[in-house]
């Protein structure tokens, strides 16, 4: 049998919804689900219309059932679901009564095992009860810390003879890897509904799905993966991924169009004073960003042979809460410098300050080994505990931005793309 790929609408706005499906279809996809999302957004009638949209179609509603199993199983069958979607975690009774209902109107039962605390055991209990498929699921926001479900889902497929369906962040690498180890549903969310090639995407999974391979799907450290991720986001997506939080005042850019990725060597500095600043350089790793507070717009602690010397040491770029000078030998240079301003003078080497202590630069604290990313945009500091998830978050942003320049660029206007007065604060 044939892998079947299930997109998940994950969307607010039903009419985005068919028009995002109808995309996915064309590009291969088998299955259309109105995603949670949408469910909590536009009810029951995002079904209706779904499968008004879709009459051949099998129409999948993650309900993510907790309660009320077999009233919830009724009210999304008769919308036009064919496949329901319980959580794995209900209690059995929950699961007996939405197995019941689904056997009444003609629907099957999905169990998600997300946030099932024993969950291989629990597929085969699932399975005893009548549910027809297990979607083994790292949600969304689990896989912003690092979660995936392909080493559970091997445990699964061995466990129980019904369908597995995999779900979480999956894209063609992880597609393909899911299917040599036996799934038999692929469920696509972000990876299709939030490129701005909708059909493009879902034909890449369904060549990914019948034509699967090992290849592509690699494992990178944590550190270069958020390297990695952060290289390929703009300091707007990580600023919007920390809540709006995390963004340096009064630093800009020296050499635009230069972007840096890396982790901080710190400097407290002191005005008049650029030996610590300088010092810093042959602290640094390959790869780090000196992160400068200087305390002055009027005298520099850095200039063109300290940004001369970071090349030899491999440094990412210079951050300076405060002045710079030398900017045509920087630039020239080509070298990544943010400050606060640039001026003709330096101070003298006096050797007050500390490399690597806690500061505070463009009133954000920075402690060493931070992720300081810097664009024509500005700098922004994430804290190292969070860097992972900061950067997974704004890879999500930078999706939901590119499908919505997509839609701009077809002709609509930003509210219009969002419903924006819709969701205005009441
Ligand atoms: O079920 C989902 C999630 O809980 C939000 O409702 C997603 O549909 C599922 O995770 C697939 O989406 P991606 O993880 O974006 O591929």
């Amino acid at each position: 049998m044939k892998p079947i790929i299930q997109v998940a609408l994950d969307l607010l706005e039903t009419d985005r919804a068919i028009r995002i499906g109808q995309e996915a279809l064309e590009g291969g996809a088998d299955w259309i689900e109105a995603g949670t999302p949408l469910i909590k957004s536009e009810g029951m009638d995002s079904i209706r219309k779904l499968r008004e949209a879709f009459p051949a179609k099998v129409i999948v509603a993650d309900m993510k059932i907790a309660d009320t199993g077999s009233m919830e199983v009724e009210m999304a069958a008769k919308a036009g679901a064919d496949v329901i979607v319980i959580l794995g975690s209900a209690d059995d009774s929950t699961v007996l009564e939405a197995v019941r209902a689904a056997k009444k109107y003609g629907a099957r039962i999905m169990a998600d095992l997300i946030s099932v605390p024993d969950p291989v055991p629990r597929s085969g209990e699932l399975e005893k009860m009548g549910v027809d498929i297990i979607n083994v699921h790292a949600g969304i926001d689990q896989q912003m810390t690092g979660r995936d479900s392909l080493s559970l889902m091997k445990e699964v497929v061995r466990e129980v003879s019904i369908q597995v369906a995999i779900a979480g962040g999956l894209d063609i690498g992880s597609c393909s890897m899911a299917v040599k180890e036996g799934a038999d549903i692929v469920i696509v969310g972000g990876n299709i509904v939030r490129s701005a090639d909708v059909t493009a995407s879902a034909k890449a999974i369904r060549d990914a799905v019948d034509s699967p391979s090992v290849t592509g799907y690699s494992k990178k450290t944590v550190d270069e993966e958020i390297r990695s991720i952060l290289g390929s986001v703009s300091t707007p997506n990580i600023s919007d991924a920390m809540h709006r939080k995390g963004a340096m005042q009064d630093i800009f850019t020296m050499v635009p169009g230069k972007k840096i990725v890396g982790t901080a060597v710190t400097v407290q500095a002191f005005k008049g004073d650029w030996a610590k600043a300088v010092e810093a350089i042959d602290e640094a790793n390959p790869g780090d960003i000196i992160v400068i507070y200087n305390g002055s717009r009027h005298v520099a602690p850095w200039g063109g042979l300290a940004t001369q010397s970071c090349l030899n040491k491999g440094v990412a770029g210079v951050v300076i809460d405060g002045a710079v000078r030398d900017i045509d030998d920087i630039r020239r240079i080509d070298f990544p410098v943010f400050a606060t301003c640039n001026v003709p003078n330096a101070g003298e080497p006096k050797g007050f300050g500390e490399i690597n202590s806690e500061i505070v630069c463009g009133n954000q604290a920075v402690k060493p080994g931070d992720y300081i990313v810097g664009d024509d945009n500005g700098v922004v500091v994430i804290p190292r505990e969070h860097a992972y998830e900061i950067a997974r978050r704004a890879k999500e942003v930078e999706k939901t931005e590119q499908r919505l320049f997509e839609e701009i660029r077809r002709g609509a206007t930003l509210s219009e793309v969002m419903d924006l007065r819709k969701w205005e604060k009441h």
